[in-house]
């Protein structure tokens, strides 16, 4: 049997997107900070904002594209959320240093999954954190592509992923109503995460939503 997973939505503008997320049942909500790309950015007075108001237990992910473990705790001690996405790699500081700076917000790591040395690159890293957020995207480009790019990646590498990791992973990257069961059979996430999949220009819809619960939780 497969069981269903935790289901994050990204790219939270306002508090009535945050409403609607959790209504349909969502258990995190993703809120993303300054990005060289993507769709999904606000304010951090906006993820502040909206992340205050989120009612327990539904956890409010910081997504932060710094790289440096002293940037990294104070993004996320202007907006308060209660976990930390971490969408780059970390490149100056460790992830000790941050949990002793942030005693109870939990870090979650993204991988962008591109071939055989992402799974090494996630094995490596996945002691060190709560979660891994498996992505598609380039962190190689001269414009950085971390997320929200709309693009499945090889689920096969995910799978591996999930299958060798000793702490949850999300999956991420191109999921909608139409794929998401496929996805769920190919990896078995412990959650999915998405953004534009369950958007219309822009906005999070509420029939594109409720055709992904759908397809989640009531196979
Ligand atoms: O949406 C953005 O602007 C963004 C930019 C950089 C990193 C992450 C970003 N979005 C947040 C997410 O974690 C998305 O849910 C994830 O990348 C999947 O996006 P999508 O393929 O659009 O479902």
């Amino acid at each position: 049997m497969i069981i269903s997973p935790h289901v994050k939505i990204c790219c939270i503008r306002d508090d009535e997107e945050a409403r609607l997320a959790i209504a349909m049942g969502a258990a995190a909500l993703g809120l993303v900070g300054a990005m060289p790309s993507g769709p999904g950015v606000i304010t951090d007075g906006q993820i502040a904002a909206i992340a205050k108001r989120v009612p327990p237990p539904v956890a409010t992910f910081l997504l932060t594209s710094e790289t440096d473990a002293d940037q990294i705790i104070a993004h996320q001690q202007r907006v308060n959320t209660n976990t930390v996405q971490i969408v780059d790699a970390l490149r100056l500081g460790t992830y000790d240093q941050i949990r002793a700076a942030l005693p109870g917000i939990r870090l979650v790591q993204v991988i962008h999954v591109i071939d055989q040395s992402s799974v090494e690159e996630a094995l490596h890293i996945a002691p060190h954190v709560d979660a891994l957020l498996l992505d598609s995207g380039n962190p190689t480009l001269a414009v950085k592509e971390l997320g929200g790019t709309g693009r499945v990646h090889d689920w096969a590498l995910s799978r591996q992923i999930r299958e060798l990791s000793p702490v949850p992973i999300f999956l991420a990257g191109g999921l909608r109503p139409d794929n998401v069961r496929q996805a769920i059979e190919a990896v078995q996430p412990f959650g999915l995460d998405l953004c534009s999949g369950v958007r219309t220009n822009g906005q999070l819809d509420p029939v594109k939503l409720e055709a992904f619960m759908t397809q989640v939780f009531n196979q």
